[in-house]
């Protein structure tokens, strides 16, 4: 299989290339040449599979000639080795819980997959390869997990300074080894530009091979499509239409779920829940796409004012808007309305939302109640509320407890690497690994 990039500027690369580039040489994001559909009987049995044996049929029809199945079948057990829970919130409404991974975010899924498949792709040992990352949050932790003390990579995360909650903080910053953490002064959109810049500049490359770990990279994206499949395979006997709500910054999880539902996926409708980084339902509203600076956020992951993904939309959607409103209903919601949900379900259901859940939880509300037909939505739960704790905490009222495992991060040393928003000072810190 090849990959093209949405800019069209270059010709197609082969997965291994994609994978190690990150970013098409014209600057756009590569996609598939072309989307497989998969077998109806693939969909008939849904329900009897397990995430691993869904994710093995869904990532073989892009992998499999450039990935035997004797190293796929493993590695898609290794990154899914935790559950995905779905888990009913109120009639209707079902949360998929994609928190359950070593760095309790949804990011652990592609990330996982992503750090395998590069050793895969890197075996050859042919010199060290540094692998760059801009967080809002969650995606750096995850990265650096899944690349921890892994030979011959340098991870290097960007993220914003004063712009992640506290704890995300520590799980960013506290690893050492081959993982180093960047802030800068600036926002996420920021460090983005700069991770971009530095996938393309010349002298970089020269000196070695550089890549992303950002869902702009091809490694990254597939695998968030594994988990709609697998949520959709337990409630298609329902027999009602099912809509996903996706708490959206980057848009590489709701992207994730265009690629399942371009592959055969009957999905009702998406719903790209936002908080005040609404460029996207602006967009779905106004018919006029205006990226602008990010604001800052109690639902801090999703603070993207420039989401790069929206080129793989635009691509997937021939650039038009209303093929764009026939697949994805947009809802924007302000902290505030974040705060009141999170207090309200809880309430009403015992159920702790983080703050980016309770955004898509919103959004799903927000569709069923519009709904001219009945439907289920399912919401997708992307953090463990810990996470955010001084947010939740504050807006409970009440103490929340700490998963040992978020916990262990706040007793740890960080190290940190300060930097102004410009990309000379990166270019060095990167040259000088
Ligand atoms: N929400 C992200 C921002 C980067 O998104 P990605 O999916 O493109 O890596 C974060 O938590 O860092």
């Amino acid at each position: 299989m090849h990959f093209s990039s949405t800019s069209q500027q270059t010709t197609s690369v082969p997965l291994k290339q994609a994978v190690l580039k990150g970013l098409a040489e014209d600057g756009g994001l590569y996609m598939p040449a072309s989307i497989p559909v998969l077998p109806a009987s693939f969909f008939e049995q849904l329900h009897q599979l397990s995430l691993p044996e869904i994710a093995f049929t869904v990532a073989s029809a892009f992998l499999l000639e450039d990935v035997p199945a004797h190293v796929l079948k493993p590695l898609v057990e290794e990154t899914l080795n935790f559950e995905i829970p779905l888990v009913e919130v109120e009639k209707d409404v079902y949360s998929l819980e994609l928190f359950h991974g070593p760095t309790m975010a949804f990011k652990d899924v592609g990330a996982r997959f992503m750090s395998r498949l590069m050793a895969y792709f890197t075996q050859d040992k042919s010199g060290e390869m540094k692998v760059i990352v801009a967080t809002s949050g969650d995606t750096g932790s995850a990265v650096a997990a899944g690349f921890h003390n892994v030979p011959g990579i340098q991870v290097y995360i960007l993220f914003p300074k004063g712009k992640v909650s506290p704890l995300q903080q520590k799980q960013l910053t506290t690893w050492g080894d081959n993982i180093t953490a960047i802030e800068v002064e600036g926002t996420f959109d920021d460090c983005q530009q700069l991770a971009k810049q530095a996938l393309a500049d010349k002298e970089l490359n020269r000196q070695g091979r550089i890549t992303s770990a950002n869902s702009i990279n091809i490694a990254r994206l597939i695998p968030q499509s594994f988990y709609y499949f697998y949520a959709y395979g337990q409630l298609q006997q329902q027999g009602k239409p099912i809509v996903f709500s996706v708490p959206s910054g980057n848009f590489g999880n709701l992207t994730g779920g265009l690629l399942a539902a371009a592959m055969g996926l009957p999905v009702h409708r998406f719903v790209a829940a936002t908080n005040a980084n609404n460029v996207v339902p602006q967009y779905l509203q106004t018919g006029l796409y205006s990226p602008r600076s990010s604001v800052q956020t109690i639902s801090n992951a999703m603070d993207v004012g420039s989401p790069s993904n929206f080129a793989r939309m635009e691509a997937l959607f021939g650039g038009e808007l209303e093929q764009f409103r026939r697949r994805i209903a947009g809802y924007t919601f302000t902290d505030e309305e974040t705060r009141k949900t999170i207090r309200e379900v809880y309430r009403q259901h015992g159920y702790l939302l983080d703050p980016h859940g309770a955004v898509a939880y919103s959004g799903a509300r927000k569709f069923l109640a519009e709904a001219p037909e009945p439907a289920i939505a399912v919401f997708l739960e992307t953090a463990h509320p810990a996470k955010f704790r001084e947010v939740m905490e504050a807006t409970l009222g009440e103490a929340i407890s700490i998963p040992a495992r978020l916990q262990e991060f706040s007793e740890k040393q960080e190290h940190i690497v300060p930097m102004q928003n410009r990309f000379e000072e990166l270019k060095a810190i990167l040259s000088q690994a």
